[in-house]
This record gives C-alpha cells, sequence and structure tokens, in this order.
C-alpha cells in the first residue's frame, strides 16, 4: 500500500512536469494553455483499506470552473492515476463556486470521470518507467500517412503460466484479476511444447515473478497441482491488438493531442479534427473505422455550424458516403440524412429533460424542430404538437419519422420561417388555447432551440394576440436556448430575453445545456410569456389588465432599469 501512494506520488510528478504545469504546496498553474489560468489544485487526501480494497481518495478542488472545457485533459490525467494504481479511485468536488448550474456541470464532470477509473482501476503500478512503452506499437510507425496494419506488429516478453487442459476451467476465476488484457486477444493459448497443457497469459504489470500470487492463490495452486512458475514467452502483438489511442499516439507526431473521441449518429462517427491533425486524416479515419464495431463511415466537419439549416459541411474520411442514417435516441427512432439535416447526439439529455416537463393533453409548439427529437417525445406523450422547420429536408424527415414513431395524428408539421410560425400557427392556437379557461392540466408550451438565433424570435410574440384576455389566462412557458460567452450566461441570457420582450419575466429555470467551446455555452431559459408581452397590456397584482400604452423611445433609454416595460396609454 505504502508503495501503491509512492506510485500515484510518482504518477503524479511526471504528469505534471510533462504536461508543463508548474506549482507549489498542492497548488498548479497551467501555462501551456495561456497565461495564468487559475487551475486545480491536486490534493492527495487518503488512502483507506475498505474491506480489504485499496482505495484511494482523490480530492480535486476546482478553483474556478470555467476550466472544465478540459474535460478531456481531466480524464486522461485521472485515467493516468489510475493506471499506476491497484486501487478505485474516488474523486470528490470541492465546490468553491457558488453557480448552480456550473457546480451541475462540474458533478457531471466528475460523474464522467469516475466513470472511466472504474475501467481503468484495479491495475497495478507502474514503477517509473521501467515498462513504458511495452504496449506502444512498432516505433517505424511514426510519421505514417497511409495505414500499414502489418508495421505495426511487434514481438515482446509476456508473463504465462503453464495449466493443465483438464483443470484450466477451475482456476480461472482465481487467475482472472492478473490475467492480461489486449483487444483481440486470446488469453489461454496451446502451449507448444506440451500438448496436455495450455499457456495461460498474464498482465506482466500484476504479475513480475512467483511471488506475484497470494496466499490464497498459493493455497488453490497447491490444491490443483499448478506450479506457481511464472515463465516468459514470446508473443507478437499485431495491430489488432493495439486500441485507438496507442495507434494514433504512436503515428502522429510525439507529444501532439490524438483525436480519439467522435460523435455517433448510427452508422457514422463524425469527427472535428484540429489543423496539426488534418495530414493524417485519412488514417486517423481507418484506425476509427477498424476499432469500433458499427462504425462504417467516419467523416470530418470542414466548416463551422454557420449554415441556416445547422447542419454541417463534411468530407468522407474512410468508409461509404452514404449518409442515410438511423439512430435511436430516448427509445424513439429517427431517420435522415446527416449531411442535409441538423443532429447532435450530445443533445439526448436536454431533449429528455423538456420532454420530462410535458403531459398528457399539453399543447406544444417546436418552432425550430429538426427531424423531431421534442415532437415526437412530445406526441408520444399524448400533447398536441405543431412543429416547424424552415430546412425542407429536416421537414422531410419530420414527417417522416413522426410516421415511423406512429405520432403522425399528434403532430402537424409545417415548414416554414419561425417568425411567421409564430405570428400565424403559434398565434392562431394560442388564441383558442389561451382562452379556454384552464382546467388545471393542460399547458401550453413554446420550444425554441436554434441556440445561435433564437432569442432573437422572441419579440415576435409582442402583441400577438389582439383581445384581452379573461382574468385567468392560460400562458404558455416558452424555453429558449441561446448561447452565451459571458461571464455571469445566467443574467447574461434573461437580460437579452427581457430586452427582446419589452418585459420583466418570471424565470422557471436557466438551465446550461453544455459547453460548447471554452468560452461558449449553450443555455436553456424557461420562462412564462408575460400577458403583458402577448396582449400589449399590464396586468395589475389582482390579475386584472391596466391601460396599455406603447414603448417609447424615451424608455429605451440605457439609464431606465432594463426589463421593465413601460406602455403609452392609447
Ligand atoms: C439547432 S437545430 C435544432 C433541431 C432540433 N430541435 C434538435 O433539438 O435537434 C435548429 C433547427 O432550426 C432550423 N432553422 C434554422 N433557421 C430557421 C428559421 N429561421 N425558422 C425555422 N427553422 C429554422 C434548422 O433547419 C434546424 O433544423
Amino acid at each position: 500500500m505504502a508503495n501503491s501512494v509512492e506510485g500515484f506520488k510518482r504518477g503524479l510528478d511526471v504528469f505534471l512536469e510533462q504536461n508543463n504545469i508548474h506549482g507549489n504546496q498542492g497548488k498548479h498553474r497551467v501555462t501551456k494553455r495561456g497565461p495564468a489560468l487559475s487551475y486545480p489544485m491536486f490534493t492527495l487526501v487518503t488512502s483507506e483499506d475498505i474491506a480489504g480494497s485499496h482505495f484511494y481518495l482523490f480530492r480535486l478542488q476546482m478553483q474556478c470552473c470555467w476550466m472544465l472545457h478540459y474535460n478531456l485533459w481531466l480524464i486522461r490525467f485521472f485515467y493516468h492515476l489510475a493506471s499506476r494504481l491497484n486501487s478505485y479511485g474516488i474523486v470528490t468536488l470541492c465546490k468553491l463556486e457558488p453557480k448552480q448550474s456550473k457546480a451541475r456541470f462540474c458533478e457531471r464532470l466528475v460523474f464522467s470521470t469516475c466513470q472511466k477509473l472504474r475501467h481503468s482501476a484495479k491495475m497495478e503500478i507502474k514503477e517509473g518507467n521501467e515498462d513504458a512503452g511495452l504496449f506502444t506499437p512498432n516505433p517505424i510507425v511514426r510519421g505514417m500517412v497511409n495505414l500499414d496494419r502489418d508495421a505495426f506488429t511487434k514481438t515482446i516478453q509476456l508473463p504465462v503460466l503453464h495449466i493443465r487442459k483438464d483443470i484450466i476451467n477451475k482456476v480461472m476465476k482465481t487467475l482472472k484479476p492478473k490475467l492480461l488484457h489486449r483487444p483481440n486477444l486470446k488469453r489461454i493459448i496451446d502451449d507448444p511444447t506440451d500438448g496436455d497443457n495450455k499457456q495461460v497469459i498474464l498482465d506482466p504489470f500484476t504479475v513480475r515473478a512467483e511471488d506475484s500470487f497470494d496466499d490464497r492463490d498459493r493455497e488453490i495452486f497447491k490444491q490443483l497441482d499448478i506450479s506457481p512458475q511464472v515463465l516468459q514467452v514470446d508473443l507478437q502483438l499485431t495491430y489488432d491488438h493495439f486500441k485507438t489511442d496507442e495507434i494514433l499516439e504512436a503515428v502522429l507526431p510525439k507529444g501532439q493531442d490524438v483525436p480519439t473521441s467522435f460523435s455517433r449518429v448510427g452508422h457514422i462517427a463524425h469527427m472535428n479534427l484540429r489543423d496539426h491533425q488534418l495530414p493524417y486524416k485519412n488514417l486517423i479515419g481507418q484506425v476509427i473505422l477498424d476499432k469500433n464495431p458499427g462504425i462504417t463511415s467516419v467523416v470530418n466537419k470542414t466548416n463551422t455550424i454557420d449554415s441556416t439549416y445547422r447542419n454541417f459541411q463534411m468530407e468522407v474520411l474512410a468508409g461509404e458516403e452514404n449518409m442515410m442514417t438511423k439512430v435511436k435516441e430516448n427509445s424513439f427512432t429517427y431517420e435522415f440524412d446527416f449531411s442535409k439535416v441538423y443532429w447532435n447526439p450530445r443533445l439526448s439529455t436536454e431533449h429528455d429533460r423538456i420532454t420530462g416537463f410535458l403531459k398528457s393533453g399539453d399543447v406544444v409548439f417546436d418552432v425550430f424542430a429538426g427531424v423531431g427529437p421534442f415532437a415526437i417525445p412530445a406526441a408520444k406523450k399524448s400533447c398536441m404538437v405543431y412543429a416547424n422547420d424552415l430546412n425542407p429536408e429536416s421537414y422531410r424527415w419530420l414527417v417522416h419519422n413522426c410516421k415511423l414513431n406512429k405520432v403522425d395524428r399528434k403532430v402537424q408539421a409545417f415548414n416554414t420561417d419561425g417568425r411567421e410560425f409564430i405570428r400565424t400557427v403559434v398565434k392562431d392556437e394560442l388564441s383558442k388555447h389561451i382562452k379556454s379557461s384552464p382546467d388545471g392540466k393542460k399547458r401550453l408550451h413554446i420550444v425554441m432551440n436554434l441556440p445561435a438565433l433564437a432569442l432573437e424570435f422572441l419579440d415576435a410574440f409582442r402583441h400577438l394576440l389582439s383581445e384581452q384576455p379573461h382574468n385567468e389566462v392560460l400562458l404558455p412557458t416558452v424555453h429558449c436556448y441561446g448561447f452565451s460567452k459571458d461571464d455571469n450566461p445566467e443574467k447574461e441570457v434573461k437580460d437579452r430575453v427581457e430586452e427582446m420582450l419589452g418585459a420583466t419575466v418570471e424565470v422557471s429555470s436557466i438551465h446550461l445545456v453544455r459547453k460548447v467551446a471554452p468560452n461558449k455555452e449553450m443555455m436553456c431559459i424557461s420562462f412564462q410569456l408575460p400577458a403583458e408581452v402577448l396582449f400589449g397590456i399590464q396586468m395589475n397584482n389582482e390579475g386584472e389588465p391596466v391601460p396599455k400604452r406603447l414603448r417609447t423611445e424615451a424608455d429605451a433609454d440605457e439609464s431606465k432599469p432594463r426589463g421593465q416595460s413601460y406602455f403609452i396609454q392609447c
């Protein structure tokens, strides 16, 4: 156990040094990605022996939540540490920032880190750099641009036990923690010197010699008459036995980031390669294709997503050109041509979150519906849905997917501009539903997921309905998405909403959907559309309309409190 702690400390030092992180007294600063970025403090808090297993507690203190865009970096960091410990790592987060949404983001990060840790736990400490490179491919592959799989082959020595064929099944459970885990590698192979025996391949970091077995192992070996003698045999590792990151790290120039992550959209792996990776793009595509069963096409994004219809320009790096795909999300099926419509697998939680607000009988207006990931689950919950998209291809697949998911009777689809949709369909339907006295069951929802622009469509709700409501009206809840680069995205998004509506709003939630770039967050603000906006009137505290007046030039004066509404009496 002391060794493990030493291993941890050594691992930490090496990692910090390799990644150019400097610090003292537990505080570290990253200089690699720009000047003076506050960074987490790493503290090895304690190690405990819980029920015979070694548990280590890594405490990660975050000084500044925005650093979370280094998500991948952090996971690699913990991966690295875990690979040096024969332990389970537990990561706890000390929240130093009071912001709710960011704190939730932290929790998600920590959760995903823990998941990763679980996979890499139960590994033996690597003593220094002694074995570094054992599972790296043949170094001649460095700089390769056309994939030559044979060039990766190399021969290494691995520890084996010789065990009689007839008793091998009885001992496998005992040996399980000590077996070698490599992709496509058989761990039980024939013994070329004795046909009655098998060779069981062990993990060289766990088993070095006979003394790597504990008393319980030895007792079982004794009962089964197995020799604990560990022999070293030559074994050929080929391209098939290496993992994606091992292959790409061996090929790309030393020290450069390797791309191993991608979004999966049906049979398509969607990558976002960085400039320095482009010379290797076809090789990278082929490796992703080889190592991920079910992927038959690898594409790279070639532009930023600034087209009107939010679809990507893409280049096929490897595999088939066919972009017609089928995906499952939250138990619904969607079919579409990925090159012509918007689809983002990272929004599945968000689609589910919004669907969670809906109840049978609710009316839902989806202004920027895409191929239906809000509209279809809403209809499945027996809501009446009006779904719109400007892109004729999205509209076509929206209609198709409604049929595919058997909700075509519950969804009315439209193919027009969002503003036009609000001024016609939303207006007509709202005027019907808003007047019907609320039975306490039905509610109205307007979903606006076009984060780059949706907030700018909000003014379409101003004075949308002409008739004054009854005292009790059924006001719709708007779920509007927006990007923010502000230090305080919640406030900035709320301010923009109020500016577009010319009124203050009662916010029910402001939710951080995801971080789309280091300094750019996708937010969802949910609020009730005020009656004064919809009808151009103000309601007093008793819920009665007060005479309205229109907004004046003077009202727009910066000196006035923002978000207040002012009307001219008419
Ligand atoms: C970010 S996507 C969201 C799609 C879908 N709601 C989802 O969550 O996957 C925005 C959608 O708005 C559509 N769109 C863009 N501009 C529009 C406009 N002016 N009016 C209506 N739809 C528009 C795009 O075609 C795209 O499908």
